[in-house]
């Protein structure tokens, strides 16, 4: 399976979970509890990275970057938006450095 049919399923997953008893769906509680709880838990899964990383061991990092991603997808998942959404602007910056993009924006 390709890194875009996992990140598409997991974001159908997600979207399929609003209904879900939050008895049995992790995702499902995050969605009963509101945008606080998934906050919070990005916050703290971005500090949990930033630890991992300074520790330098690959695999904790993929490990804090998958459930930082899992609780983005989360978030993104209760405004009604999808991994398609971060797609497409992906698609519109493809190509744009963020070098010249800054500079553009000094300039205005
Ligand atoms: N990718 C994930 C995923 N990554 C992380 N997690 C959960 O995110 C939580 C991370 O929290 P912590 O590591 O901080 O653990 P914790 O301290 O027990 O959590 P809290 O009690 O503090 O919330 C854990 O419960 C993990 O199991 C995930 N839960 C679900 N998924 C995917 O989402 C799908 C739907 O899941 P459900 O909604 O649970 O059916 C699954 O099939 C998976 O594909």
């Amino acid at each position: 399976m390709s890194t875009h049919d996992i990140l598409h399923r997991l974001s159908d997953t997600l979207a399929s979970r609003r209904n879900a008893d939050p008895e049995k769906s992790y995702t499902a509680k995050l969605f009963s509890e509101g945008p606080d709880s998934i906050l919070k838990k990005i916050g703290e899964e971005c500090a949990e990275l930033i630890m991992a990383a300074k520790d330098g061991k690959k695999l904790n990092i993929v490990w804090e970057s998958t459930d930082v991603i899992y609780h983005v997808l989360v978030l993104l998942a209760f405004y009604g938006l999808s991994i398609e959404d971060v797609s497409q602007e992906m698609r519109r910056r493809e190509g744009i450095s963020g070098i010249d993009e800054k500079a553009a924006r000094g300039s205005k």
